[in-house]
């Protein structure tokens, strides 16, 4: 199906900007259209000087560097996009911050995962893989779908940040490389920490904080699946389950190291997410919340509720367990 983005109605419009976005129902060539529209819909085309066919070009070299693999692929690009663009409208965030931020923000989510091969950075590190060794065990992903972002706006027809002024330029490249190594959830805690310490006095007219809050805002996005309708978020833990366990397939073959989370025969669903929710996602979504109070409703209740469906399900396999062994 071809969109033209001038098809897309009023409501669908209002829609992308809501957490409950179903991605699902989307074929990637309409994504495609709705992600130009997120670039229209924030004035980037008219502020930056964008022209939509190089936006179209930068759009589609992004979809053919993701991989078809079974969680970080081009959907899960989409994801992340649509709720950091659900987050800025959510949080009037255009009234906070300037629009090279918001560009920033927005365009290092559509880049963040270029090229991930579906194995994290335990095992680059393990396996001593090429990137590992090309970045010298830091961070060897977040620093490959950075330089591959790179790769793609070096192209002229695929530079949308062509028409901009050098200075803005550079600008622009030192928030989205700062965004996109922000997401290595092994700097989780550094990250949360700063962040909490700057929440007393936030100043969004100073630049460290301001990038602080970036970092957070990916780091939410990259992660917040529990926080989309049940119907939206459960395909996605099942997705991001095959390939974590595929990984450990591999890293049993390969005699490295498995990641307790990732071994098929250690890890439920309901385990894997419980602790999840209540030790990385709320505390991180809450600490955001005491700066956009409005995020209790439209993002930490769906989280809650969601960890109550897990802590359910967890409780009845404990139950059906209980009842084989007795
Ligand atoms: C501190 O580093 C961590 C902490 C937790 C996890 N992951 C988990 O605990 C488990 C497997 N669950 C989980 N992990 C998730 C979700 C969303 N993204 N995500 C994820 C995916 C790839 C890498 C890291 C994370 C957190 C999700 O809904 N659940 C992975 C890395
Ligand atoms: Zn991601």
């Amino acid at each position: 199906i071809q969109m033209s983005s001038l098809e897309v109605s009023e409501e669908v419009r209002q829609y992308l900007k809501t957490p409950t976005f179903d991605n699902w129902q989307w074929e990637d060539a309409e994504i495609m259209v709705l992600l130009q529209l997120m670039y229209t819909d924030l004035d980037f085309i008219t502020t930056f000087n964008i022209e939509p066919e190089v936006l179209r070009e930068f759009l589609f070299e992004v979809y053919r560097r993701y991989n078809h693999i079974p969680f970080h692929n081009f959907k899960h690009c989409f994801c992340v996009t649509q709720m950091m663009y659900g987050l800025i409208w959510l949080t009037d965030l255009r009234s906070r911050m300037d629009s090279v931020d918001l560009l920033i923000m927005l365009t290092s989510a559509v880049c963040h995962d270029l090229d991930h091969t579906g194995y994290n950075n335990a095992y680059q590190i393990n396996a001593r893989t090429e990137l590992a060794l090309r970045y010298n065990d830091i961070s060897p992903l977040e620093n490959h779908h950075c330089a591959v972002a790179f790769e793609i706006l070096e192209k002229t027809e695929c530079n949308i940040f062509r028409n901009v002024p050098s200075e803005q330029y550079k600008r622009i490249r030192e928030g989205i490389i700062k965004c996109i190594l922000a997401t290595d959830m092994s700097r989780h805690n550094e990250i949360l920490v700063k962040f909490k310490s700057l929440l007393p006095t936030f100043d969004f007219s100073s630049k460290d904080h301001r990038d602080v809050l970036m970092m957070i805002l990916i780091k939410v996005s990259d992660i917040s699946n529990e926080a989309r309708p049940m119907e939206v978020a459960e395909p996605w833990l099942d997705c991001l389950l095959q390939e974590f366990y595929n990984q450990s397939d591999v890293e049993k073959l390969e005699g490295l190291p498995v990641t307790p989370f990732m071994d098929r025969d250690k890890v439920t669903k309901p385990s894997s997410q419980t602790g999840f929710i209540r030790f990385v996602l709320l505390p991180l979504f809450m600490e955001l919340a005491n700066l956009f109070p409005c995020l209790e409703l439209h993002i930490i209740d769906p989280v809650r509720k969601a960890l109550g469906y897990y802590t359910e399900m967890e409780k009845a396999l404990e139950r059906a367990k209980s009842c084989s062994s007795s």
